[in-house]
């Protein structure tokens, strides 16, 4: 899944992307580059990002939905609005991917059913204000599966075809400094639920932070950070995870065919 953020905040990539046209183009260069999917988001989620205005994000995201999509891109829109996903369905997308599961906006889970497209519940545990403080486990990787559980329920229950229904760990959402390895550690605790898995390492702050410099302790820079990016994708795919969310997708795209082929030779071995 190729990370297409339209945005001008984004945490690594924002402000790229502003303008349609090129925001489509990127896109597109994605799916050359070997992305599967392209993922259209309007609004950052970064850590104590503010919340754009619904017409804001629709501005940003359908002209941008509208262009992949005649081209035959598979595009997933990244929202937690339910009108915005009404909207970018509407224009082509074929992919609901909410970052709050459809905690933050109670007409999203009948508006994804109503749709019948696939509905990516991700954990998410409040707003980017205050996502940080939101962290605290006892045990991160049983807690993080069991709400996503609880939280697939919901959906489920508001309409949504659990056949329909993707789960994604929400690495950095709500995750202290732990949390993110011990998840992406342990990605074989997600076959309870028996669903596939979406996850999204791609140039975040875990990353960063194990590749700090030595001698200052400053975190990797976020567009340094793309092959960790490619190494975490490669130990997502082998775990059997269904797709990785990227920035740099040549390189993790390359990266996860390799397992694929050591996976595929294991099995005729
Ligand atoms: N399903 C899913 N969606 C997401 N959307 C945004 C971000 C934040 O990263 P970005 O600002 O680089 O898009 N991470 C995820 C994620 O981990 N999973």
């Amino acid at each position: 899944m190729g990370i297409l953020n339209v945005t001008p905040d984004s945490f690594s990539d924002g402000g790229c992307w502003l303008d349609p046209g090129r925001a489509v183009e990127h896109g597109l260069a994605l799916a050359a580059r070997g992305a599967d999917m392209v993922d259209v988001g309007g609004e950052s989620t970064r850590p104590g990002a503010r919340r754009v205005p619904v017409e804001e994000e629709l501005a940003r995201v359908l002209p941008v939905v509208r262009g992949l999509a005649r081209q035959g891109v598979l595009v997933s829109i990244d929202t937690m609005r339910a009108r915005v996903a009404e909207a970018a369905v509407d224009a082509g997308a074929r992919i609901v991917n909410d970052v709050s599961g459809g905690r933050a906006d109670e007409a999203m889970a009948k508006t994804a059913a109503r749709a019948g497209v696939p509905f990516v519940v991700m954990h998410w545990r409040g707003q980017s204000q205050g996502m940080d403080d939101l962290a605290g486990y006892g045990d991160v990787v049983a807690e993080v599966v069991a709400e996503v559980g609880r939280q697939m329920d919901a959906v489920v229950s508001a309409g949504v075809d659990p056949e329909q229904v993707v789960l994604d760990p929400g690495l950095g959402f709500a995750k202290g400094r732990s949390d993110d390895w011990a998840l992406l550690a342990a990605l074989d605790a997600w076959a309870v639920l028996d669903r596939p898995l979406l996850v999204g390492p791609s140039r975040k702050r875990f990353l960063g932070e194990l590749l700090a410099d030595p001698a200052t302790g400053e975190p990797r820079p976020a567009r340094e950070r793309d092959d960790a990016t490619s190494a975490a994708a490669v130990l997502a795919a082998a775990q059997g995870a269904w797709a990785v969310r990227v920035h740099e997708v040549r390189a993790a795209a390359d990266a996860v065919r390799v397992e694929a082929a050591v996976r595929a030779h294991r099995m005729t071995a």
